[in-house]
């Protein structure tokens, strides 16, 4: 039997996750099921191939994430027989004031996570569930938790807080910022590829489904656009971004819409979704004819030019730029129109690379250099959870 470490990354409607080897890290499998709750398919790939491709209907179709992540583990008892789970790693989106780094997950840890849970109600339960999940599958296998939060929590105070009374913040009521293990993966990966020298002042644009912006100095998070919760910044499939508070008070006072009400209202039925009518995928949007569907692109394409123009005022300049995520990576369209016209920031984009998706897309003359690199959130959580899990006892 081979050790090795199975990451668990469970989103809102779709459940990631890998197979690496314990000692080299070397990834086996990877997969995910999306569409849960509304078409749910699992796709699975080992060496860059499908093996696996389909949808999931009928009585065994799994309705939430307890029953995702079980169709997953028969999936890999099923190909791998012969591999032991010695450690999960779990992608945690909110990890708070208290916790800084990736931990090893006991009751007591995981009582003060459900604590979260409000704070980032698409994400944080579902985390939760896939670590109570593994728990009952791998029993001698410890749990790690690694938190989106992490990497910016080096924020100054300035793009740390918010400007309320002082002992909200003493509270813990802050900007935490998120996809945390996605920056520091491209970090990671700016450096293997030689490209850190040129990438001082860099800001990363990880455009998804969650979608968010960061100022990274010298590999340091310095300001994010994401905030208390995953809600701020860039509208996103179905999040609003950043939003008048006035609004809220608003929607309460005069509309009377209770908590429950705003919450998905901002969470499940706004961003692209919501000004679309259509749908909360860039896909859908990009082939649609309708009005709203362009609106709500320009709108998407204005917000991260605008936080594009704010976060390089924080480094004061840009040596370097990097998309990545579903839309980063793939939506050359959306690329260009972020970018075409950047002279003055110092950006200049190369068409034909960018069409082709080229690791560098902007020209040879370009002041400042612009990636597209895959985002690998697993790989992340991968490596923390090895690291944690040499040093932590098993459970058992
Ligand atoms: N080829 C493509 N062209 C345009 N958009 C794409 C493409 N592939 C994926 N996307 C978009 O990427 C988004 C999903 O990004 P992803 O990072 O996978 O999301 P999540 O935050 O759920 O992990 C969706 O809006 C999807 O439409
Ligand atoms: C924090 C967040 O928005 O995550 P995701 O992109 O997985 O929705
Ligand atoms: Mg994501």
């Amino acid at each position: 039997m081979s050790d090795v470490i199975l990451t668990i990354n469970a989103g809102s409607s779709s459940i990631k996750f890998s197979l690496f080897s314990s000692d080299a890290l070397r990834e086996i499998i990877r997969g995910q099921i999306d569409g849960l709750g509304t078409h749910p398919r699992l796709v699975a790939r080992e060496n860059g191939e499908k093996v696996v491709d389909t949808a999931l209907e009928g009585e065994t179709a799994p309705t939430d994430h307890t029953a995702g992540v079980a169709v997953i583990l028969e999936l890999l008892r099923e190909r791998h027989p012969d591999y032991a789970v010695v450690a999960v790693g779990h992608r945690i989106v909110h990890g708070g004031p208290d916790f800084e780094a990736p931990v090893a997950i006991d009751d007591a840890v995981l009582d003060r996570l459900r604590a979260y849970n409000p704070l980032a109600p698409l994400h944080q339960p579902h985390n939760l569930s896939g670590v109570e999940a593994a728990r009952k599958a791998f029993p001698d296998a410890v749990q790690v938790a690694c938190f989106d939060t992490s990497f910016h929590r080096k924020h100054p105070w300035v793009n740390d807080t918010f400007a309320l009374p002082k002992h909200f913040y003493d509270e813990g009521v802050r900007r935490y910022g998120f996809h945390g293990l996605s920056y520091e993966y491209i970090v990671a990966r700016i450096h293997e590829l030689g490209l850190a020298e040129d990438s001082h002042r860099l800001v990363v644009a990880h455009l998804g489904n969650g979608a968010s912006m960061c100022a990274i100095q010298n590999g340091v998070s310095v300001a994010s656009s994401m905030g208390f919760t995953a809600l701020d910044g860039l509208p996103m499939g179905t999040r609003c971004g950043q939003i008048d508070p006035g609004v809220l008070l608003y929607l309460m006072t005069e509309r009377g819409m209770s908590p429950d009400e705003l919450t998905r209202l901002l969470y499940n039925e706004s961003g692209l979704k919501g000004l679309s009518g259509i749908s909360n995928d860039m896909r859908d949007l990009e082939a649609s004819s309708s009005p709203d569907a362009a609106a709500a692109l320009d709108y998407f394409v204005f917000r991260v030019r605008r936080e594009l123009g704010a976060l390089a005022a924080v480094l004061q300049g840009l040596d370097a730029v990097v998309l990545t995520g579903g839309i980063g990576e793939n939506a050359a369209g959306v690329r260009h129109r972020i970018l075409h016209d950047e002279d003055w920031l110092g950006i200049s984009i190369d068409p034909e690379r960018n069409a082709a998706s080229k690791l560098r897309i902007s020209t040879d003359a370009s002041p400042v250099k612009v990636y597209v690199i895959p985002t690998n959130e697993e790989f992340m959580i991968a490596r923390h959870t090895a690291r944690i899990a040499a040093d932590a006892p098993s459970p058992a």
